[in-house]
């Protein structure tokens, strides 16, 4: 079995007003099928940079990126992502938005009655049966947050990119989602890769998190294991986590590296 995500000798350069800013250098990652990645460092170190390349909407200025053995060159339909600001379409109702990616992705292979059941049981799997209908403006910041995971879920990706999918929600809805996203990584077996800035977040969903250093010219410095069993094994109860030692010694890990060995220099501070 290949794995599916090779991420090989990875540089990132940006054309600025002034000038080159080399943003990523010497980024290697392999991804195994159905494994649970997150991404975490600190702010501008170039994980949503990181991720939109897995997405194909960046290319690389250097190295390759290949999944499934083929090369990343454009987006496509079995790498979805979602995004921190949903990104709706206002004037759609719910269903009709998850429909256009169902249709993106279907239209041409199945009849219109099958995409709508698609796109159906996609908003019943984030439990929104009861907003079909609404248009964004008419539900709360969670429910468009679900709608877009509902969106990405839809296409059925064999890789679903996540950028801080829950970052604007309040802790609770945030937990909701964190264990709703569990038993939907569970059942479809699913890859992920998703940035996140939250450690509690990082450790309760993954199986590999990668660290990364600070910015310019960021590039990975650990990654840790995290000594549960992975998800599509074994659902992670929040509760008993909360006393898990392996848990804690990894919560610690990352809490080290950030703080620690990547302390972040403010630059605005001085
Ligand atoms: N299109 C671009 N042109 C120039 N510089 C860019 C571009 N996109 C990102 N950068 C720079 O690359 C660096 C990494 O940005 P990126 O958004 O990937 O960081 P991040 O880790 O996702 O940040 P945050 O956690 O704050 O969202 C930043 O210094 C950013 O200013």
């Amino acid at each position: 079995m290949h794995p599916h995500l090779q991420i090989e000798n990875v540089e990132m350069v940006f054309s600025t007003r002034k000038g080159r800013f080399h943003a990523l250098r010497e980024i290697n990652l392999t991804v195994q099928r159905g494994e649970f990645i997150t991404l975490i460092g600190h702010s501008g170190c170039g994980k949503s940079t990181l991720l939109n390349l897995i997405a194909g909407l960046l290319r690389p200025s250097e190295g390759v990126l290949l999944c499934d053995n083929r090369e990343i060159t454009a987006p496509g339909p079995e790498r979805a992502v979602v995004f921190q600001n949903h990104s709706l379409l206002p004037w759609l109702s719910c269903l009709d938005n998850v429909l256009l990616a169902v249709d993106s992705v279907f239209a041409g292979s199945e009849p219109k009655a099958r995409r709508r059941e698609r796109a159906r049981a996609a908003l019943a799997l984030v439990g929104l049966t009861q907003a079909e209908a609404k248009r964004p403006h008419e539900i709360s910041g969670g429910m468009k947050q679900r709608v877009g995971i509902a969106r990405a879920l839809a296409m059925e990706p064999k890789l679903l990119l996540m950028d801080e999918p829950f970052g604007a929600l309040d802790a609770l809805t945030r937990a909701k989602l964190q264990d709703e996203l569990m038993k939907i990584v569970a059942a479809t077996g699913a890859s992920v890769v998703m940035v996140t800035h939250d450690v509690d977040e990082a450790v309760l969903l993954s199986d590999r998190i990668v660290m990364m250093t600070n910015g310019p010219a960021a590039t990975i410095g650990e990654v840790l294991k995290v000594p549960l069993p992975p998800l599509r094994e074994a659902l992670r109860p929040r509760l008993a986590m909360a006393h898990d030692a392996g848990y804690l010694a990894s919560r610690e890990q990352v809490l080290e590296f950030l703080y620690r060995k990547q302390a972040h220099v403010e630059k605005d501070a001085a």
